[in-house]
């Protein structure tokens, strides 16, 4: 297949700081990328240095950031990249939004959710962020002191815990290969 037929989708992984959402991400890139696919990571904390700086964490700026981001990911998979999108997303109505837009253009849109626990979450702690919100040092942590709007409609819910690396990339790969993207 040439480069410029392939089939392009947006994949989004949605899911508490911590879930995995970008360690998934770094892995599946050039699994597909050596199967010949073209591929794109729009990462939140990334994104946010520059198209959504002007963004802070409240409600309204969640949900511009996440729709600011669905459009370009659109734009990026209407012509045959595999956009792979590490962003929490915590509120349906902004990831329905950017659902619609992906249906609305005819481009496939593949929601998983990333669906470790808080607690596992916390354990974690990659960033220091539980720690910091249990110390009264921050607030409005994601799952924690902000909502997360389990999502109902994904293709995928995937817990990390007790799951290696390999196994994660692997269930996100059966789904996309159950799609017929890849
Ligand atoms: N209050 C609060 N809640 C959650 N996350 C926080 C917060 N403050 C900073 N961070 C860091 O910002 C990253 C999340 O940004 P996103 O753009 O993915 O979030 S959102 O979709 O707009 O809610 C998130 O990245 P990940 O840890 O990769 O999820 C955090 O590193
Ligand atoms: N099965 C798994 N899939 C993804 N990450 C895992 C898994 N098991 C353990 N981890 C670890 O969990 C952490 C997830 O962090 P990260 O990917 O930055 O989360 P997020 O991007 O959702 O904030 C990493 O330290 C990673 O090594």
């Amino acid at each position: 297949m040439s480069t410029s037929s392939q089939q392009g989708a947006t994949i989004w992984l949605t899911g508490l700081s911590g879930a995995g959402k970008s360690t998934i991400t770094e892995a599946l890139a050039p699994r597909l990328r050596a199967a010949g696919h073209r591929v794109d990571i729009l990462d939140g904390d990334e994104v946010r240095q520059v198209l959504t700086a002007d963004l802070g964490f409240s409600r309204e700026d969640r949900i511009t950031n996440v729709r600011r981001i669905g459009y370009v990911a659109e734009v990026l998979s209407r012509n045959g990249v595999l956009t792979l999108v590490p962003v929490i997303a915590p509120y349906a109505e902004a990831r329905d939004a950017v659902r619609e837009r992906h249906e609305k253009a005819g481009t496939p849109f593949v929601l998983i959710h990333v669906a470790t626990s808080v607690e596992v979450c916390a354990e974690r702690d990659v960033k220091g962020l539980y720690a910091k919100q249990k110390a009264g040092q921050m607030t409005g942590l994601t799952g924690v002191d902000d909502p997360y709007e389990e999502p109902t409609n994904a293709d995928l819910r995937l817990d990390t815990a007790g799951r290696s690396l390999d196994e994660s990339v692997d269930a996100v790969w059966a789904v996309l290969s159950t799609r017929g993207l890849i």
